[in-house]
C-alpha cells in the first residue's frame, strides 16, 4: 500500500478522554466506537495519545474516512451519554507535516476563549471563503451563549440552568463517578486478595490476626458514603442547588483580547489570495489585511470584533485603527504557509489612572523581519520601522475618548446591560514588540521589545494593586475576578482557627494575586506560592510590596511538581518551636489541572487537610485530579483520601459555555457508617 506523505487532513482529536488513557486502551477503544457507529474498523489507520493530556489524535486512512467518523459521530447522541466522560470530538486543524499533538495545543486552546475554537474547522477548506461572515456566526463563535440568554426558548434551557447544569451536574456528577469507578475497581481487587490471602491462611491467623484482617476489609471494601450513588456527590455541595456567581455584568468584560492579523472577505473577491502569481487574490490581499478573530479557523478569513460582546468598545478601535490607518497591508501572516509578518494584535486594558484614564498595552506580535518564519520569505525590515513610527506618533500621548452608546444601545435593548457602561477615556500607555517564529504560542518567557512605555500593565482585584508582565497570567474578566478570590478568601478563612498561624500554599500562583489577597483580607498570615513562569514571579515579588506584604509572602520560580515538595518541607521546619499552625492550599492550576507528583504530595502530606481548588477545566482535569485526591488508599497512594466539601461555580466568561468552579477538597478521618465528619487527628 502506498502511503501518503501528508495525512493530515486526515486527523481528529478525540478529548475528554480519561487523562491517564494508554495507547493500547484507545486499540480497544476505537474498533469497538467505529463498530457501535457502523463504520468500517478498517477505515481506521493510526492513532497516538500524549501522556496524561486526555486526548488523542486518531489517524483515518483517508479524509472520507475521517468526514464520514465525525458525521456518524455527532449524529449519535447517546454515545456521549454511554461513555463515562463523554467524549468530545474535534477536528483539530493539522499544519502540513504535522504529525504529532504537542502540549502547545492544548495552551493553544486553553487561552481560546477570546478567540474562536477551530472546532469546525479543515485544512484547505474553501467553503470558509465561499459565504460572507454573518455578524451572527461571529457571535455564535465567541459568545455561543447569548441566545440561550436572549431566548430560553431556543435552546430549552436558560442561561442560568445551562451553567448551573455544567457546575452541578457536570462537573459534580463526574467527580462522582470517577471516584466510584476507583473505589469500585480497588474493592474488586481487594474481595480478590482477601479471598486468596483468608484461603491460604484461614487456618494459621490468631483470632487477633483475623479480626484485623476482617476490619481491614470493611474500611476497604465498601464505597464511602458521599459516594454510594452518582449523584450523591451534589447533595453534599452548594451547587447542586445553589447559583453560579456572576457579576451580571454580561458584556465587555474581557480585559485582554488577542487578534489575528489576516484576510478578511472582500466583496469583489471572496477568493483567497495564495501565491505571488495570483494576481485576484493579491489585488484583494492589497484591500483585506484585517485585524479581528479567524472564526472559520486557520485557512478562513478574519472578521471584525465589533460584533463581539465580550469584546470591550476600545479593542475593537485599536483594532481598526491598526487596519485602516497603520499597519502595511501586505504584512498579514499567513499560518498555513507561515508566509508574511504581523501575527497577533494583543490589547490589554488595565486599570483607570488620574484623570479616570485607563492604561492600555498593545503587544504587537511578528515573524523575524528577515525571511519570516522559514528564512526564505520576504525582508519586512522597513515595513515594521515604518509602521512602528506611525503607531508611535499616532498612539503615544494621546487620550481615546471612547463613545461606548453606539454598541450598548444594541445590547440594552437585548437584555445584556441595564446602563450605558462603557467607553470612557483610554491611553496606549505601553506599546510592545514581540518576534516568535515558531509555529504555537511563544512561552511566558520569551523576550520582547519595548517601544515606549512599561513591561506591565496595572490593574486591582479587590483592595490590592498588581503589576502583570507581557508573558504572565492575569484573570481575564477582573470585576468578576473579584467575586472568585472572594470566594476563594472565604473558603480559606472557614480553615483558620483562633490562636493557630494560617500558612495558605498558593500553587500556581501567577502573579500572586490569589495569595496577595488572601493575606490583606485577613484570611491567613502567611502565602508561600510557585508558578512555573520567571515574568509572573517577578511581578509576585513586586506586587507583595506594592501591597505592604514583604514579609509574609514567599514567591519562587519553578514548576510545582519540582518544587512545592521542598516548600513545604522547609515552611513546616522554619516554624518557631510551639507555634500551633495550620495550612490550607489553593491551587488555580491551567487547563491541563496538576501535574501527577503534586497531586501526590498534597494527598500524602498528613498537615494538609484542606484544598481550595480553582478549576477553568471543571469538567476534565478537575474530574481526573479530584479522583486521585479522594480515591481509594492503595500501596501507591497509601493517604487518606480527601472528599469534596463544596463546588461552587462561577461565572467568569459570560456568554460562554466556560464555568470558573471554586471546589473545596477536605481530608477526613473516614471510616465506613459515616464517619466522614471526623477531622484528621495527627
Ligand atoms: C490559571 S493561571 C492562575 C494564576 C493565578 N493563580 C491567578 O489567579 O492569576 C495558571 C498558572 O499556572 C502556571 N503554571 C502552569 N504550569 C505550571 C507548573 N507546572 N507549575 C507551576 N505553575 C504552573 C501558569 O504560569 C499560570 O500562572
Amino acid at each position: 500500500m502506498s502511503v501518503p506523505a501528508d495525512r493530515s487532513s486526515y486527523r481528529v482529536r478525540l478529548q475528554n478522554l480519561p487523562k491517564r488513557v494508554s495507547k493500547s486502551d484507545l486499540l480497544h477503544l476505537i474498533p469497538s466506537l467505529l463498530e457501535h457507529l457502523s463504520l468500517p474498523t478498517s477505515s481506521f489507520h493510526a492513532c497516538k495519545c500524549p501522556q496524561a493530556m486526555g486526548f488523542a489524535v486518531i489517524t483515518f486512512t483517508s479524509e472520507a474516512d475521517k468526514i464520514s467518523f465525525m458525521k456518524a459521530f455527532s449524529a449519535d447522541v447517546e454515545l456521549k451519554g454511554t461513555l463515562d466522560f463523554g467524549l468530545l470530538l474535534k477536528d483539530k486543524v493539522f499544519k502540513p507535516g504535522q504529525t504529532k499533538a504537542t502540549d502547545q495545543d492544548s495552551n493553544a486552546e486553553a487561552s481560546a476563549d477570546a478567540a474562536p475554537s477551530s472546532s469546525e474547522n479543515k485544512r484547505g477548506r474553501e467553503d470558509t471563503w465561499d459565504e460572507p461572515v454573518t455578524t451572527l456566526e461571529i457571535k455564535n463563535k465567541l459568545t455561543p451563549l447569548h441566545e440561550a440568554y436572549l431566548s430560553p426558548q431556543q435552546t430549552g434551557e436558560s442561561y442560568a440552568k445551562y451553567k448551573k447544569t455544567v457546575a452541578a451536574k457536570a462537573c459534580l456528577v463526574k467527580i462522582t463517578k470517577a471516584c466510584r469507578k476507583a473505589y469500585i475497581a480497588k474493592i474488586e481487587a481487594w474481595n480478590g486478595s482477601v479471598k486468596r490471602k483468608f484461603q491460604k491462611k484461614k487456618n494459621q491467623m490468631t483470632p487477633e490476626e483475623n479480626l484485623r484482617a476482617v476490619k481491614e476489609f470493611g474500611e476497604q471494601g465498601t464505597i464511602p458514603r458521599w459516594l454510594e450513588k452518582d449523584n450523591r456527590c451534589v447533595e453534599f455541595c452548594k451547587a447542586g442547588g445553589g447559583k453560579v456567581l456572576t457579576d451580571e455584568r454580561f458584556v465587555f468584560y474581557r480585559n485582554k483580547c488577542e487578534f489575528n492579523v489576516g484576510l478578511g472577505m472582500d466583496s469583489s473577491s471572496s477568493k483567497k489570495p495564495r501565491s505571488e502569481g495570483d494576481s485576484e487574490g493579491a489585488e484583494s490581499s492589497s484591500r483585506n489585511l484585517k485585524v479581528g478573530f479567524m472564526v472559520r479557523g486557520w485557512d478562513g478569513p478574519t472578521c471584525s470584533p465589533d460584533a463581539c460582546y465580550n469584546v470591550p468598545t476600545i479593542m475593537t478601535e485599536i483594532a481598526l485603527d491598526l487596519e485602516t490607518n497603520i499597519l502595511n497591508p501586505k504584512s498579514s501572516y499567513d499560518p498555513i504557509t507561515y508566509a508574511g509578518f504581523y501575527r497577533m494584535i494583543t490589547v490589554r486594558v488595565g486599570r483607570e489612572r488620574e484623570g479616570g484614564v485607563r492604561g492600555v498595552m498593545v503587544i504587537v506580535q511578528h515573524t523575524a523581519p528577515m525571511g519570516g518564519v522559514k528564512g526564505d520569505g520576504e525582508d519586512f525590515t522597513g515595513i515594521m520601522e515604518e509602521d512602528k513610527a506611525k503607531m508611535v506618533k499616532a498612539w503615544k500621548g494621546k487620550i481615546w475618548e471612547v463613545d461606548g452608546s453606539r454598541r450598548c444601545s444594541d445590547v440594552m435593548e437585548l437584555g445584556l446591560l441595564k446602563d450605558v457602561e462603557e467607553g470612557g477615556k483610554y491611553e496606549i500607555t505601553d506599546l510592545v514588540y514581540q518576534e516568535f517564529n515558531k509555529v504555537s504560542n511563544p512561552d511566558p518567557n520569551h523576550p520582547v521589545q519595548i517601544v515606549y512605555g512599561n513591561k506591565f500593565v496595572t490593574d486591582d482585584i479587590l483592595n490590592c494593586k498588581f503589576e502583570v508582565s507581557i508573558g504572565a497570567f492575569f484573570q481575564v474578566n477582573t470585576s468578576c475576578a473579584n467575586i472568585l478570590y472572594q470566594q476563594a478568601i472565604d473558603e480559606v478563612k472557614a480553615v483558620k482557627e483562633e490562636g493557630k498561624k494560617l500558612v495558605a500554599f498558593d500553587v500556581c500562583c501567577g502573579t500572586g494575586s490569589i495569595g496577595i489577597c488572601l493575606l490583606k483580607n485577613g484570611a491567613c498570615d502567611r502565602v508561600v506560592g510557585c508558578d512555573i513562569s520567571i515574568p509572573a514571579i517577578s511581578d509576585a515579588n513586586r506586587n507583595k510590596k506594592l501591597n505592604g506584604l514583604d514579609e509574609d509572602c514567599s514567591f519562587i520560580a519553578g514548576k510545582a511538581e519540582d518544587v512545592l515538595r521542598d516548600q513545604i518541607k522547609d515552611e513546616q521546619a522554619s516554624q518557631t518551636k510551639g507555634t500551633k499552625v495550620k495550612y490550607v492550599a489553593v491551587v488555580d492550576p491551567a487547563r491541563e489541572g496538576l501535574h501527577n507528583d503534586v497531586l501526590k504530595c498534597l494527598r500524602q502530606n498528613k498537615d494538609i487537610n484542606t484544598i481550595v481548588y480553582i478549576s477553568c477545566n471543571p469538567e476534565k482535569s478537575l474530574v481526573n485530579d479530584a479522583a486521585f485526591l479522594c480515591g481509594p488508599k492503595s500501596k501507591k497512594n497509601p493517604a487518606q483520601p480527601f472528599v469534596v466539601k463544596s463546588v461552587q461555580g462561577v461565572d467568569m466568561f459570560p456568554l460562554t459555555s466556560h464555568l470558573e468552579i471554586v471546589c473545596v477538597f477536605e481530608r477526613k478521618g473516614y471510616v465506613v457508617g459515616g464517619a466522614d465528619e471526623v477531622e484528621v487527628k495527627r
